[in-house]
């Protein structure tokens, strides 16, 4: 069975969303970079700081070339921790940004004085509980210092910086708010190392870039365990739509094949009909006779007998007052016997203006006085054109084993003998004579096809 094309849809969702995982694992780890430059990122304040707000004597001054920051100290060693600072401030606020998924720093830095080289990086991180905006020694301080080459770029990495034990002291902070986040930063400041020698430093800042990726590893995680959740929990729904649908269409398909299967067996039933039976009187014709002795077999069992009725003169009807009028007697005809006998009883139309019936379950006494009874309401029927309308019966009872066509000439027989004794008379033929008994008294009547 071929895909249905929610399911096809649904396979191209899931090849889709399976080249987009793999394409963005991929992308994430090798590319997606985000780069923030601090040296020129227009939202970032830069400043330069010695330690006299400390008590210290050191001196400093900033001078701005371009994109290139230079910082000139004259360091005095009159305090345990003289430092002259580049401040990049990213907001004043509590709201810094999130350089959690930041993995680096680059330096593009020229280092000239005495000594030995090293810079201290710090990472103000605004912590939620202990850092209070107006106190900005609360930020929490994520340090590190390096050495650094006479011009050059560093690369280092964020994750090896910690936090300063001297700010966990100083702000006695709760071992649980000890470790190093990055999450709020909202400061970055670049000191000469803590061990500098007195004298003239001259640092050449000409860039300092922070490099991260767009979007953070959870976030890709969870964005694509999402998108599988929804394919996953899509799946079933919408196979289930599917197959709601389908059902529907099943349905819908079986109630209009049973609906053409009604109309057409009742189209056949009709045409069964129209073939079994005689049109202008509404009485079976032979072949509905065949069929309804052929249906059922029980019409024919012993005791049933068969009437022949024929229309006295009906010549004389159809001309003296014209065929239409034949065929209306014929129809009254037919009404009048039906309005009389058995429901089980058949009336057939044997040809012309002669009618036969059939009656199961019927003696030859039984079958006299249905023929006298039918004789009579003729008499006493209306006609079409005041016409009097009389007939003669021919009556025959099935012996036992007697065949049909047998039954039905000695009928015939009856009929022709109610004719010759001059109309409007019931004649009941004699029984069947055995084989070697001798010839049936009404034999000689007209010949059956
Ligand atoms: N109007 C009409 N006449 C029919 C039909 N079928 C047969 N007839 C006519 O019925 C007449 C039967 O005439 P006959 O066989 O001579 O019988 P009859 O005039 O009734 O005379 P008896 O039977 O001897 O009393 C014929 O004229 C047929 O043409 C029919 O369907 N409609």
């Amino acid at each position: 069975m071929s895909p249905s094309p929610t399911h096809r849809l649904m396979h191209r969702v899931i090849a889709v969303l399976a080249l987009a995982t793999i394409g963005l694992l991929v992308w994430h780890r090798f590319g997606m970079e985000r780069v923030i430059d601090l040296t020129t990122r227009p939202d970032v304040r830069r400043d330069v700081m010695d330690d006299r707000w400390m008590g210290g004597s050191s001196r400093v001054a900033l001078e701005r070339r371009g994109g290139t920051l230079t910082m000139r100290c004259q360091l005095a060693r009159t305090i345990d921790w003289p430092a002259c600072k580049y401040q990049f401030v990213i907001s004043d606020t509590e709201t810094g940004i999130d350089l959690s998924e930041f993995d680096a720093v680059t330096f593009d830095v020229s280092y000239r004085g005495p000594g030995r080289h090293a810079l201290r990086m710090m990472v103000l991180n605004y912590e939620p509980g202990i850092s209070k905006v107006e106190n900005p020694m609360s930020q929490k301080v994520n340090e590190l210092e390096f050495p650094v080459p006479a011009s050059g770029t560093i690369r280092v990495p964020l994750n090896v910086l910690h936090t300063a034990t001297w700010w966990i002291d100083y702000m006695k902070v709760p071992l649980e708010h000890t470790d190093m986040r990055l999450d709020n930063v909202t400061r970055v400041e670049l000191l000469t190392g803590a061990s500098s020698t007195a004298g003239e430093h001259v640092i050449e800042l000409r860039s300092l870039r922070l490099h991260g990726k767009w979007i953070t590893s959870r976030e890709l995680y969870m964005g694509l365990m999402a998108a599988w959740i929804l394919c996953a929990v899509s799946w079933p729904i919408l196979t289930a739509v599917q197959l709601r649908r389908e059902l529907g269409d099943t349905g819908r398909r079986l109630a209009l094949l049973a609906e053409i299967n009604a109309a057409l067996q009742l189209e056949a039933r009709e045409l069964v009909e129209q073939a079994n039976t005689d049109p202008l009187t509404g009485a079976l014709n032979r072949q509905g006779l065949r069929a309804a002795l052929m249906s059922t077999s029980s019409l024919l069992a012993p005791p049933m007998a068969v009437l022949f009725a024929d229309i006295d003169h009906f010549k004389r009807i159809n001309d003296g007052h014209g065929h239409d009028v034949g065929d209306a007697v014929l129809r009254d005809f037919a009404a009048l016997i039906h309005g009389e006998i058995r429901a089980n009883d058949k009336l057939v139309r044997w040809g012309g203006e002669e009618f036969l019936i059939v009656c199961p379950a019927t003696g030859a006494e039984q079958a006299r006085q249905l023929a006298e009874k039918l004789r009579a309401a003729l008499h006493t029927g209306t006609w079409p054109a005041g016409l009097c309308v009389t007939a003669s019966f021919g009556i025959a009872a099935r012996a036992q084993d007697e065949d049909i066509g047998a039954l039905i000439k000695r009928a015939d027989g009856a009929l022709y003998a109610a004719k010759a004794a001059g109309r409007d008379r019931v004649v009941v033929a004699d029984a069947p004579v055995p084989p070697g008994a001798g010839w049936p008294m009404l034999s000689t009547g007209p010949q059956y096809d």
